[in-house]
């Protein structure tokens, strides 16, 4: 699938510069720096309360940064409130609101071209030729980003109705109606079971290689995170312990140490 033309759309680096959030008396995140090279995948892993969700919601504009900086393509994202990040190309799964389960897929995904209208078909009521011309332009574009998702035949399928797998592949393709030039993916495959967790992960390997698209993700399945990401970010109470590759960051020893101290980490590496 092609990605639409759009000098604006020049791969940027995202570049997390020392960046600080406190709760009153908590520090969820210390001094955090990580970069995000265009066109990889790049995954945040730690264990339970390292600070994951923190740093995933400062990116997207949720929690605003104590200090430090996040840049991406030029602008300051620190300040911006989660649209304006969204409108500078920088997608979540989560974006304002969940599917609509009532609705087929093509109209849920046709939400995530609302950003990109111009005359504003939705408020037109497609009275204008226009505006029917340009609500034509995006379903067709959302129709194919629902076949590269592998949505194809389920596009006036009701999203209630679909596997939970399907379903977070509909978020997936919501996100990337929107164009993003980076997407941030939370926690993808929890829940899923194996053939759902390859299907989701083939999809990601895919937004990266076919569409060029950078992506980031907070993940718990440490399989996944270590066959799908170029490079991986390690947090554990709230300090960044380890960045590199994947074998960089499964060797180190203090990541081993992170990970043996919880419960959790036993079952994942
Ligand atoms: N809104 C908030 N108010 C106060 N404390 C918070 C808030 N959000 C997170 N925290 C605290 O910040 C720390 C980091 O939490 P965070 O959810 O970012 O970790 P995580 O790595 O995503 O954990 P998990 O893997 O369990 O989801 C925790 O101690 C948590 O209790």
């Amino acid at each position: 699938m092609p990605a639409p033309h759009d000098d604006a759309r020049d791969p940027a680096p995202l570049e997390v510069r020392a960046v600080t959030v406190r709760f009153a008396g908590l520090t969820a995140l210390s001094e955090v720096s990580f970069t995000v090279a265009p066109g990889s995948v790049h995954a945040v892993i730690g264990p339970n309360g390292a600070g994951k969700s923190t740093c995933f919601n400062v990116l997207s504009g949720v929690y605003r940064a104590t200090s430090g900086s996040v840049r991406f393509g030029g602008a300051e994202l620190t300040a911006l409130p989660p649209h304006r990040i969204a409108a500078l190309g920088v997608a979540r799964t989560f974006q304002n609101i969940a599917l609509s389960a009532h609705q087929p897929v093509i109209d849920n995904l046709m939400l995530g071209r609302h950003r990109l209208t111009r005359a504003g078909f939705v408020s037109s009521g497609l009275r204008l030729p226009s505006a029917r011309r340009e609500w034509a332009r995006h379903r067709a574009r959302a129709a194919e980003i629902a076949g590269f998702a592998g949505l194809g035949d389920h596009l006036d399928t009701p999203v209630g109705l679909l596997p939970y797998g399907v379903r977070k592949r509909v978020e997936l393709a919501r996100a990337l109606c929107m164009e993003p030039r980076l997407l941030l993916l939370d926690e993808p495959v929890a829940g899923m079971n194996g053939e759902e967790r390859t299907e989701m992960a083939a999809l990601i390997g895919a937004v990266r290689r076919g569409l060029g698209i950078s992506v980031l993700l907070v993940e718990h399945d440490m399989g996944m995170v270590m066959r799908l990401a170029d490079r991986i970010t390690v947090l554990d109470f709230g300090r960044r312990i380890a960045d590199g590759t994947p074998g960089q960051v499964q060797d180190d020893p203090e990541v081993v140490r992170a990970y043996l101290g919880t419960s959790a980490g036993q079952e994942d590496m």
